[in-house]
């Protein structure tokens, strides 16, 4: 580990006093390792029965287990399969904290690479919504693979900043999760590049951009709404102290008292000179924070924030989707090919990209019976609404429910509730399900791993955990594949197409089969190399 700094240390034997000793000589123990189950995908029960590695439970996440620092977890075939996430164990805490229920509208504002925004995915169990937001471009890239990696279908991913976020969705969000940018002093010990881009005046400058983002989040939630505000550091600048303003600012919220156990320490109103237990900051001792030498876990810090009035509708009085698709004579959820219908396309000024990188919505996503033709090729896109019913029809044995919107060649499914996103950067407006080229359409990946199980797709094959087909697969070879070996849930369906490649049933992206051949779909970006 990376030399702690000189001025840390001595800020931190000042405020520890006693517990100094033994916070100190938690940085000569190794770094806990752990993953979290995809909710999503499979219970945490059966993931023990297929799991490759010792599992010990986090206490404070059903889903979270230790494994041995010695594993190397992104490397298994069940990795690519998005049955886990790895996680920092105290990283798990925030979003156990903000306590999503399946239908709630849930927005992650500070969310790359989406560690959180997958566990929070997990929590909604496929209801409600998902909005993960973050500031930088290259990091919302690793978000979206996250998100699809670990089949979130009822998310977008945006690239905004909270200032511009704010005002398009007023009061919009039931639970808000604020995991700050911050000067990571609590992750001294997990990752030496915090020690270095460390600075004495690095807790003041974040502190300030806190406060901002804090303030925005608050003029997006609902009232009676929960935000959680977390960060993973020690110091009390960013944390108490930026608790203690935000009440002072924000008298409608209060802080929700999260309980003492696993090892979590109160926070400290008198680290920031507040000693009047009748003042307001004197409720940011309902906060905790996590100690590496009370817990097994790095240092973070949550705070649990409720609004104050009851959770009815937005009071913006700007329509969702759902809204405006009830009001729509086709927009309702639907099975298989439903031909004829309007073209659900939207007009955009610059097409999406499939690796991730954002695009600023021009339009509200309203069906206007329109054709994109925006996309610089002289080309209308073909209708992706029909195209993509009818790929659903032959090849899948599920009903998928939502809105289909179409930018230039990309087609998305958009959650119930998704709200308009008019002039906004998302880099995932939806669900992406495919692309239409000329009259084709091709699934994407993150339709497959969206779907649940091989038997949701016609044509499919299910791997074990040990074969040697799983990891030639994930690494982009063909194989070799007899047709008998096909699982086809029609006695219709030839054995020629699209196949769902699976491993031990859970969806790993698709292969296209012919003459005995399993041509590779699985995309260059994400192999294992
Ligand atoms: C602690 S990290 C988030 C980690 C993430 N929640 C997870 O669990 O994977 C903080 C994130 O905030 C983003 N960020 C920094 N300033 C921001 C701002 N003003 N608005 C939104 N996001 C911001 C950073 O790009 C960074 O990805």
């Amino acid at each position: 580990m990376a030399k702690l700094p000189a001025p840390f240390v001595q800020h931190m034997e000042s405020l520890l006093q006693d517990e100094f000793s033994p916070f100190l000589r938690s940085y000569e123990h190794p770094r806990q390792q752990a993953i979290r189950v995809n909710g999503l995908k499979l219970s945490a029960s059966r993931f023990r029965e297929l799991s490759p590695f010792p599992l010990s439970p986090v206490a404070w996440a059903p889903q979270g287990f230790y494994i041995p620092e010695a594993e190397r977890p992104g490397k298994h075939p069940l990795y690519h399969a998005g049955l886990y996430y790895v996680q920092e164990p105290s990283a798990m805490a925030p979003v156990e904290l903000l306590d999503v229920r399946p239908g709630d509208k849930v927005l992650d504002l500070c969310a790359a690479p989406g560690g959180k925004s997958t566990q929070i995915a997990s929590a909604l169990q496929g209801q409600g919504l998902l909005v993960a937001n973050d500031n930088q471009p290259d990091r919302v890239k690793a978000l979206v693979k996250n998100i699809e990696l670990y089949g979130v279908t009822n998310a977008i991913v945006l690239n905004e900043t909270p200032e511009r976020l704010a005002p398009a969705l007023p009061q919009f969000f039931d639970k808000i999760l604020v995991d700050a940018p911050c000067s990571g002093e609590g992750m001294f010990r997990k990752d030496e590049s915090m020690v270095k881009s460390w600075d004495e005046q690095a807790p003041l400058r974040y502190a300030a951009m806190q406060r901002d983002i804090l303030a925005r989040a608050a003029d997006m939630l609902k009232p009676g709404g929960r935000i959680v505000y977390s960060t993973c550091t020690f110091s009390p600048e960013e944390n108490e102290r930026t608790i203690a303003a935000f009440l002072q600012d924000r008298p409608d919220f209060r802080v929700v008292s999260v309980p003492l156990r696993h090892g979590f320490a109160s926070g400290r109103p008198d680290w920031i000179g507040c000693a009047d237990p009748d003042s307001v900051c004197a409720a940011v001792a309902g906060t905790v924070r996590l100690w590496p030498h009370r817990l097994q876990g790095e240092g973070h810090y949550v705070a649990v924030l409720e609004r104050a009035g009851s959770a009815q509708e937005p009071e913006n009085g700007m329509p969702d989707e759902a809204d405006e698709s009830a009001k729509r004579p086709d927009s309702s959820a639907w099975t298989g090919v439903g031909p004829g219908g309007q073209s659900g396309a939207m007009r955009s000024r610059k097409g999406s990209d499939k690796s991730g990188r954002p695009e600023r919505l021009a339009a509200s996503g309203k069906r206007d019976g329109k054709r994109p033709d925006e996309g610089g090729r002289g080309q209308q896109a073909a209708d992706g609404e029909t195209l993509f019913r009818t790929f659903v029809r032959d090849h899948l044995n599920v009903a998928l429910s939502g809105v289909v919107r179409q930018q230039r060649d990309y087609v998305y499914l958009t959650a119930e509730g998704a709200p308009a996103l008019d002039g906004l950067k998302a880099a995932r407006p939806g669900w992406f399900v495919g692309t239409v080229h000329k009259d084709r359409f091709e699934p994407s990946h993150a339709l497959a791993m969206g779907l649940k199980r091989h038997a949701d797709a016609v044509r499919s094959i299910s791997f074990g955990r040990d074969d040697a087909e799983a990891v030639r697969y994930v690494k982009g070879e063909t194989l070799q594949l007899a047709e008998e070996k096909l699982n086809r849930s029609r006695e219709e369906a030839a054995a020629k197409g699209y196949c769902l490649v699976c491993l031990e049933g859970y969806p790993l992206g698709w292969g296209k089969w012919q003459d005995g051949m399993l041509k590779n779909e699985y995309p260059p970006g994400w192999r294992w190399s």
